[in-house]
């Protein structure tokens, strides 16, 4: 029965390529010759087993090649038939075509005996008189493993005995005279080219052994049952359509040309797995950033908005109380905008002119802010009208103090203490190296309160630094326009079993922090350094250009683990 004949030599010829080519249907020759396959036996259900057979495939092609995309696209519907089959093991198999043990060595003793024969011996009675083979001459022919098994069951069967004071084996008189028939070969030939022929029966092979046999050579594990599975195929709802291809997507085209009415659609599987996602990676500065923030809010501090990085150099510079001839604001250290290129100045004209008479001081060099005398130079609004890429984050932090000197007045000169803190990007027109770029970040801290001091700001540092592990800390005086006193913050790194400049700090000046209208009495420390730097101690970047750029690695993003920034 082979209802795909003329389909089954075309899926043989292209054996090969049977599962992969598509032609415009989508569909591979093998897929093609299976539905014409069906059709032909149609109405009738086919086994999968004749299917297989009717397109000169193996029954795994068939199914891994055609039947399961075919019934994905409701071309065909499978029922699944299980079944146990009896194979051979390894050990059948080598007998299949060796010879059972037994029969290896009655043929073996036969030739024996007649070559020691030579004509005359062998007198044939059955009685042990003659010399018969030695155990170590028939393990040296056969094995010492056949010669075992075969002794066994040939001594069974009554075909060979032994010589019981030499040990010899010769064969039992019944046997001499005509040699037994091999019945276990007999039965793993059938059984194996039943097999061979797919288990149909189709064609000429040898009858099935009777389950009895079988049960026997299973005993002897020269047989062995197999559970497979085999399919009913018949026809799907989609048969019809099978050949068409598949639309797996209504798009702009289809839905405007009209062809939509016509296609004919992929259905969804709703099993399938799908793609793993990937994404919700997060840079190696986020993480870290994240950690800073956690030790922030750990410590009472409340974030800043710093979602500005143009900002005017008044509150980079100025409010700062940063002289507008001061080195850091020259273009070879900041990135001045071109379009706009300034802002207005605040709408607060009495700040602003503090913070001008702060600079300037007053005439013939009288002190006007708290004492202080300025810097005695006539200060330009159109200089501090300028805009920058912000310098630092300390821009964020005035604007703030400002902030919180207006709601002092709005509140009657009720002051409020307060802890901010931001961590955020700024620019710097620094020439580009192993550890410069243009733009990184900065994490700055501020705590503003009356009756703050020196102490206060070690302290706060101290506990800061101590939560990421660095408690050998180390303090160096410095300047900073705007802070006074100012303290570089060391650490001392185990790892690199040195010490390292790890930030920046200060108390901010009264000439900062009086125009802005913040009570007298109210100090104002804060603290600064970058997000870079133990980013990369921690995850021994050496180059800044490996963590942050064009140049960075999107693999590592992927693969660098989340690490606490312990020291
Ligand atoms: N703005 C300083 C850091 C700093 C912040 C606050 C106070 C003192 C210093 C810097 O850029 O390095």
């Amino acid at each position: 029965m082979s209802p795909g004949a003329p389909a089954a030599a075309t899926a043989a010829a292209a054996a090969t390529t049977a599962t992969t080519a598509t032609g415009a249907t989508g569909l591979a020759p093998l897929e093609l010759a299976t539905l014409d396959a069906v059709c032909a036996a149609a109405p009738a259900a086919l086994p999968s087993t004749d299917l297989a057979e009717a397109v000169g495939v193996t029954h795994g092609v068939l199914v891994d090649g055609a039947l399961k995309t075919l019934a994905a696209r409701e071309a065909l519907v499978l029922t699944p038939v299980l079944h146990e089959v009896w194979v051979l093991t390894a050990e059948g198999t080598t007998y299949a075509s060796a010879g059972s043990p037994e029969a290896q060595l009655v043929a073996h003793l036969a030739t024996a005996t007649a070559a020691a024969a030579g004509g005359g011996g062998g007198d044939g009675d059955g009685d042990g008189s003659g010399g018969g083979c030695s155990l170590p001459d028939v393990d040296a022919a056969l094995g010492a493993g056949v010669r075992k098994i075969g002794m066994q069951q040939a001594m069974r069967q009554g075909w060979v005995v032994m010589d019981k004071p030499t040990k010899a084996l010769r064969l039992a008189a019944d046997a001499a005279a005509s040699p037994p028939a091999d019945a276990v070969a007999a039965a793993l030939c059938a059984l194996r080219d039943a097999a061979a022929d797919g288990g149909g029966g189709g064609g000429a092979a040898a009858a099935l052994p009777d389950e009895g046999v079988l049960k026997a050579l299973a005993k002897r594990k020269l047989v062995t049952k197999k559970a497979t599975k085999t399919f009913t195929v018949v026809g799907g709802p989609r048969l019809a359509d099978a050949r068409r291809p598949q639309a797996t997507d209504l798009g702009r085209d289809a839905l405007t040309s009209g062809a939509w009415r016509s296609l004919a659609f992929k259905p969804y599987n709703f099993a399938a797995a799908g793609k793993p996602v990937d994404g919700g990676h997060l840079h190696t500065l986020l993480k870290v950033r994240e950690q800073f923030r956690l030790i922030f809010l750990e410590m009472g501090f409340a974030e800043m908005d710093s979602a500005r990085y143009v900002e005017s150099s008044f509150w980079n510079f100025d409010a700062l109380f940063q002289p507008q001839q001061h080195p850091a604001r020259d273009e070879h250290d900041t990135f001045f905008l071109s379009f706009p290129e300034s802002s207005r100045l605040p709408d607060e004209a009495d700040y602003v002119a503090r913070v001008k008479a702060a600079h300037c001081g007053g005439p013939d060099g009288a002190a006007v802010t708290g004492g202080s005398r300025g810097y005695r130079y006539a200060w330009s609004a159109a200089e501090a009208r300028k805009n920058i890429l912000r310098t630092h984050t300390t821009a964020v932090s005035c604007r703030m103090l400002r902030r919180l000197a207006t709601a002092t007045a709005d509140a009657g000169g009720v002051f409020t203490p307060a802890k901010m803190f931001s961590i955020d990007r700024v620019f710097r027109n620094e020439t580009l190296d192993a550890t410069h770029l243009a733009e990184f970040h900065q994490i700055e801290g501020l705590v503003a309160d009356r009756g703050l001091s020196l102490g206060h700001l070690k302290g706060v540092i101290h506990t800061f630094f101590k939560k990421m592990g660095m408690d050998r800390l180390r303090f160096k005086p410095t300047h900073n326009p705007y802070t006074e006193p100012s303290l570089e913050v060391h650490a001392f790194h185990p790892g690199l079993d040195k010490w390292v400049e790890v930030g920046n700090s200060g108390m901010f000046r009264p000439e900062m922090l009086l125009p802005m209208g913040l009570p007298p009495d109210v100090r104002v420390i804060a603290w600064g350094l970058s997000l870079e730097r133990p980013t990369m101690i921690k995850y021994g970047v050496s180059n800044i250009r490996d963590l942050f750029g064009h140049k960075m690695d999107l693999d590592a993003i992927q693969r660098n683990p989340i690490c606490r920034i312990t020291f």
